[in-house]
Order: structure tokens, then sequence, then C-alpha cells
């Protein structure tokens, strides 16, 4: 697939073309076989029958593309179309019927949103769910017959025609083309991509899952009521029996024209060419005098290729991005040795600049799971303009450390310093508020959306289209993204490119560079180059020491002593909870910090050759006297306390 400048999100055009080409066929088909199908008004008919879908389209494409879906809408159809009607009948007023079924429409929609995110249900069981009650209570509220007797402007809204186009026909195209413009064009439409394709990565990166899902449910339920209002006054009546299989044929429509099951993928065009073919199927079908029930028969079997179709282009997809992954010839000789030589990471790092002032120190934080010491005295601090390197064996308690200081966890005891001022972080959007950015093991990146639009995401640039509309801004994202990756020496060779289809290292780049935020003053590396070869890995080191040059402290947790001894200005060893050794890089030797981690030097094994001092008795103590003498007046400046303890075991 060719990747343009423009953002492209990742619906396949192929398939879209393919559909017009069934449309063509189709409509070629039943137009020669019947005399009557290609006629004005047969066309017209088509479009007025598909107003409905076109309409409900909408609102299941953006529940889909963000990873949700709603099984329910024939429920609200029957319920909304039953209040309407009432509505219509006892006022005789046009417009409260209207408000009363587009409100309904809101609230049903907003219910089924509250549930599916608030009580973290799945959103088919959920919707499969209220689809039963909201069709009950449709039944319930009409006592099971249909309700006539309205107001003539009421039923004039469903049967006014524009140069002969039906009302209908006219709102759903205006609706369409606004929830398309949505889509490809608005933060909002790129937040969706974003949560289809990695909902914890977009909350990472401070997009309100949770709200906006609720937002989407409830637009969903909106976009009913305009469809369950219209179809009334069109009909004439509100009955508890309208709706029956509606949600077969939206789906059928949206999955058809390439939104992909799984989210995170899709495009207006090819849902429209979805709404289009079933229009189509359905008008020849009815042109060929089939039973209501071959429809249904035609119309589920359509249904079941198209998610056959989704699953190939998923599986075509992947192995498109697996193919697209650039070689790394180094990674490859590299693959089969255990071990490489220290050198291969040799950066030639010259470290002639002394650190800045502390931008984080820890002061003896402690952490408690149950009756487990996550954590009992992590006291530590980091320098800006420094890499320090926090090492540890499994358990040890670096990812609780890290959790607290980017204010997953709350600490039980201590102090966490930002900048000299005592922080109390509440919840990450503290932490990165204050400057403090993680780059997590998982990169929390959105593999669906382009390089430049995971820099920005949380922050997507806008401009005003002709002054008025608030737009994203694509040219722009795409500028800042090349700015932030310039400044870490990362080139990248399309910004649009989407991230799954980068290797890992260029993968971790972006991540990194995401977390460069111009007033980033902490930068957390958790594992970097866990799964990274050679090469990869001794390019992500180099962009974390660029990271520090440009002027944030940055912490690197690893397992691998050899990238530690490549970059890290300072190291920190954890064990069982507490800090035992913290100091520069040149006072400790592998075979020492190997010891350290292990635990050795407390059963008595040899310590490194460069401390010569006889390790501690118990590592849970500290072994320096200073230290022995108990935690350090807590009043004694950071600075003054923390640097005492540097280059000591403790
Ligand atoms: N949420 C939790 N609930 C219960 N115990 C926990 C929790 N988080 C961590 N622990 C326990 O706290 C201890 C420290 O865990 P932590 O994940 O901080 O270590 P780590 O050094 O990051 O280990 P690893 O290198 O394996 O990731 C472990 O014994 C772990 O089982």
């Amino acid at each position: 697939m060719s990747i343009t400048s423009r953002y492209l999100p990742p619906g396949e055009s192929s398939r879209r073309s393919g559909l017009v080409l069934l449309c063509v066929v189709l409509v070629g088909y039943f137009g020669l076989s019947y005399d009557n199908f290609f006629t004005v008004s047969n066309g017209l008919t088509i479009l007025l029958n598909v107003s409905a879908i076109a309409i409900a389209a909408i609102g299941a494409m953006f529940l889909l593309v963000s990873g949700n879906v709603d099984l329910s809408i024939g429920g609200q159809y029957a319920l909304i179309s039953v209040i309407t009607a009432q509505f219509a009948r006892e006022s005789g007023n046009a417009a409260v019927a209207v408000t009363a079924g587009l409100l309904t429409g809101l609230v049903l929609g907003t219910v089924n949103g509250i549930l599916v995110k608030y009580m973290k249900i799945s959103p088919l069981i959920v919707t499969l769910g209220t689809m039963a009650i909201f069709k009950g209570m449709a039944y319930l509220v009409s006592e099971g017959r249909s309700v006539f007797g309205f107001p003539a402007e009421f039923i004039f809204l469903g049967r006014a025609r524009i140069n002969e186009v039906p009302l209908p026909v006219i709102v759903a195209a205006v609706l369409f083309v606004i929830g398309g413009f949505v889509l490809l064009r608005t933060r909002i439409g790129l937040r969706m991509f974003a949560i289809g394709g990695n909902a914890n990565a977009a909350r990472l990166n401070g997009v309100d899952v949770d709200w906006l899902v609720v937002r989407l449910y409830a637009l969903n339920g909106l976009l009913m009521g305009v469809v369950a209002v219209l179809t009334t006054a069109r009909l004439g009546s509100g009955t508890p029996q309208i709706g029956t299989a509606f949600e077969l044929d939206v789906l059928t429509a949206v999955i058809l024209g390439g939104v992909g099951f799984a989210g995170g993928s899709g495009h207006p065009v090819g849902v429209f060419a979805g709404v289009a073919t079933i229009g189509i199927l359905s008008s020849g079908l009815i042109f060929a005098g089939l039973e209501d029930w071959w429809q249904q028969i035609s119309k589920g079997a359509v249904l079941l290729l198209a998610l056959a179709a989704d699953q190939f282009a998923e599986y075509r997809r992947s192995r498109a991005a697996r193919r697209e992954v650039p070689p790394d010839a180094d990674d490859q000789r590299s693959a089969g040795a255990p071990t490489a030589p220290v050198d291969e990471y040799d950066l030639g790092i010259v470290r002639t600049r002394p650190p800045g002032e502390v931008v984080l120190a820890c002061r003896g934080l402690a952490r408690r799971f149950g009756s487990v010491f996550a954590l009992r005295d992590g006291t530590f601090s980091v320098r800006a303009g420094e890499v320090v390197c926090l090492l540890g064996d499994n358990g040890a308690g670096k990812s609780t450390l890290i959790k607290l200081v980017s204010g997953v966890y709350r600490p039980d005891a201590g102090t966490i310093e930002i900048n000299g001022s005592v922080a109390q972080l509440a919840g990450p959007a503290d932490a990165r508020r204050a400057g403090i950015e993680t780059v997590h093991q998982d990169l929390a990146v959105c593999p669906n959306l382009g390089v430049a639009h995971n820099l920005v995401l949380g922050d997507e640039p806008s401009r005003r289209l002709l002054g008025i509309l608030p737009v994203r801004d694509d040219a722009a994202a795409v500028e800042r993204a090349r700015t932030r990756l310039a400044s870490l020496g990362i080139t990248l060779p399309d910004m649009n490119r989407s991230i799954g289809r980068l290797s890992g290292g260029q993968r971790q780049s972006v991540a990194i560079a995401r977390a460069m935020k111009d007033d980033v003053r902490l930068v957390i590396l958790d594992e970097p180059t866990a799964a990274l070869g050679v090469t990869q890995t001794r390019n992500v080191l180099r962009i974390a020491r660029r990271a520090a040059e440009n002027g944030a402290g940055v912490i690197l947790i690893s397992h691998d002593i050899r990238t530690v001894f490549a970059v890290a200005d300072r190291i920190v060893v954890l064990r069982l909870g507490a800090v035992v050794f913290d100091g520069p890089v040149d006072t400790i030797t592998h075979t020492r910090l190997l010891h350290l981690m292990a635990g050795l030097e407390a059963t008595g094994a040899p310590a490194g050759p460069d401390l010569g001092a006889p390790a501690g008795p118990d590592l849970g103590a500290p072994a320096d006297p200073d230290a022995a003498a108990g935690p350090a007046d807590p009043d004694a400046p950071a600075g003054d306390r923390l640097d005492l303890m540097e280059g000591k075991s403790r």
C-alpha cells in the first residue's frame, strides 16, 4: 500500500475498489435482468431505503474504528420510534415529537456507553443485553400496538422532497459527509483510530479514552434518534416491530466497507460503498421477488463474507508489515550469538560536561502490596544531563520505584522532589505535568497510526479551516515530529509510515522522541533495548545519551550490564527493595555489579576488584558506616545527602 504525505487511515483502499466493482456488477446484473431497475425513481427509492442505514452507519463506523460495537441499534430504533410516535400523537406538536425522539436516542446511547466503559463489560455483551431490553420496552410502552395519529407537519418531515430528492436522503448525505470529515480530519477522529489501535497507548498519551467512548455511544444513540424520527414520520406510525435485524444491515454495510472488526481501521468512502452495496442488493432481491427470509439469508451470507474478507485483509496487512520491517544485517549476524562483546555497544562517550541541577530526588520511598514489601528504601537522585541506569534482579523493586516516580502508585512512605520541591503525584497526568515522561516497555504506541501522529497524539496541532472549522493540522504534526526526531539524531524516511511497519529499534526511537517534549525534565526508559539486536540497541543508547545532552535527566532500566556500561553516567542498584549501590559508572566493575545484583556479596562471595572493601554482612542493611547509621537527617538538603551516598554500596 502506498503511503502518501496525507494521513491515510489503515483502511484497505484495494478492498474499497473491489467493492465499487461489486456494486457496478450488481447494478449491471439487476439492470439487465429487470426493466425498471435502471430508473431515476428506483434510484431514489434505493437511496431512501438506505438513508436509515447510512445515518446509523456513521455511528457504527465511529464505534468500530474505536474498537467498540453496538448491537442494540435495532432495539433503540423500535423504542425511540414508539416514544416519538406517542409524543407526536399526545402533543400534536412536531417539535416536541422530534425533541423527544432525539433525547431518547441520546439517553439510550449514553446508557450503553456508561455500561460498556465504567462497568468494564464487553460491548458485545452489554449491547446484546440492552438490545433485548430496549426491544422489550418498545412493546411495553406501546402495549404491542402501532401508534398513529400524528400532526401533519410531523409527517411532512419524513415525506418532504427537495427537487424530488426525499428529505431523509438529504439529511443522510449531509450527516455522512460531516461524519467522514470528523473521522478523517479532526483530532477526535485521530483519537478514535488511536483507541482502536491501542487503547492503553492512547490513554497513556493523555487521551481520555473512557469519556470519548461514552460520547461515541451517546452520538450513536442520537443518530438512531434521527433515524427513528425520520422513519416514524415517513411511515406515519410508530411500531415496536420496526428495526428488526437493522443491526445486521448496518454492521454488514460497515464491515463490508472495510472497517475492521478489531478496530483501528476504516474509511468513510468504503463505508459509503458498503451502504450502497446493501441498498442495491436489497432492491435487486425485491425485484427478483424473493421472500423476506431469503433476503435475510442473503444479507447474513454477505455479512459472513465481509467478515471473512476482513480477516483475510488483516492477515495480508500483518504479512505486509512483517515484510516491510527494515532488515538489519547486524542484528541478523548477532541473533545467534548469546553475548556480544562489550565493545559492540561502545558509543565513544567522553564524559566531560558536569551534570546540571538535581531534577529528581527520591528519599526513602517505600511501597508494599499486602504483606510484600516491593520497595523498602528507594533513595536516589537524577541530575539534568545525566543518564542514571537502574539495575536489579527480578523482583528487586525497579518497576515499583519507577511507577512511584511516574505517578502510577502513591508511596506508603518517603518523598519525591522534582526540581527541588516535594511533589504529590496523584496520577500519571500529574507526573507528566511536572515534566516526567515514561517510555513503557510495551512502548505504548498505536501500531495503526503513522510516526507523526503517534508523536503528537494527545496534543495534536490544529488549525481553522476557512477560518472557522477546527481541524487537525497534519502538516504541523509532520513538522513537529521531524524536528523532534532530528534533535535526537533520528532520521526516518517517512513520517506517515505506520508504527507497525517499523523495526523494533525505530519504534523505540519514536517512543523516546515522543517523550522528549519541549518542557521534559526527566525521561524514564523501561528496558528500552530488551528485544533489540546489536545495531538497534546501539542506536537506542545513542538516542538516550542525546536526550541527556539536550538537558533532560534520563533513568534507564536494564538487565543487560553491557548496555549499562556503554550509556550510564551513574549506576543505581536495587536489591530486595532497597538501593544497595549508587555511584558513577567508573567506580564499579562488571563483576562487582553482577555480584551486587545477585546478592552474592552477602554470602561472602568476593567483591569486585575495584572497591576492595568487604561487602556488608547483610545487603538489606547499609554496608557503609555512614549509611549504616540509619536514614540521614530528613532536614538535610537533598543534594548534600544524595551526594554523600554517591559511589558507595549500602
Ligand atoms: N501490584 C502488585 N501486587 C503484589 N505484589 C507486587 C505488585 N507489584 C510488585 N509486586 C511485588 O513486589 C516485588 C517487586 O516487584 P517489581 O515489579 O517492582 O520488581 P522488578 O525489579 O521491576 O522486577 P522485574 O525485573 O522482574 O520486572 C516483587 O516481589 C513483586 O512480586
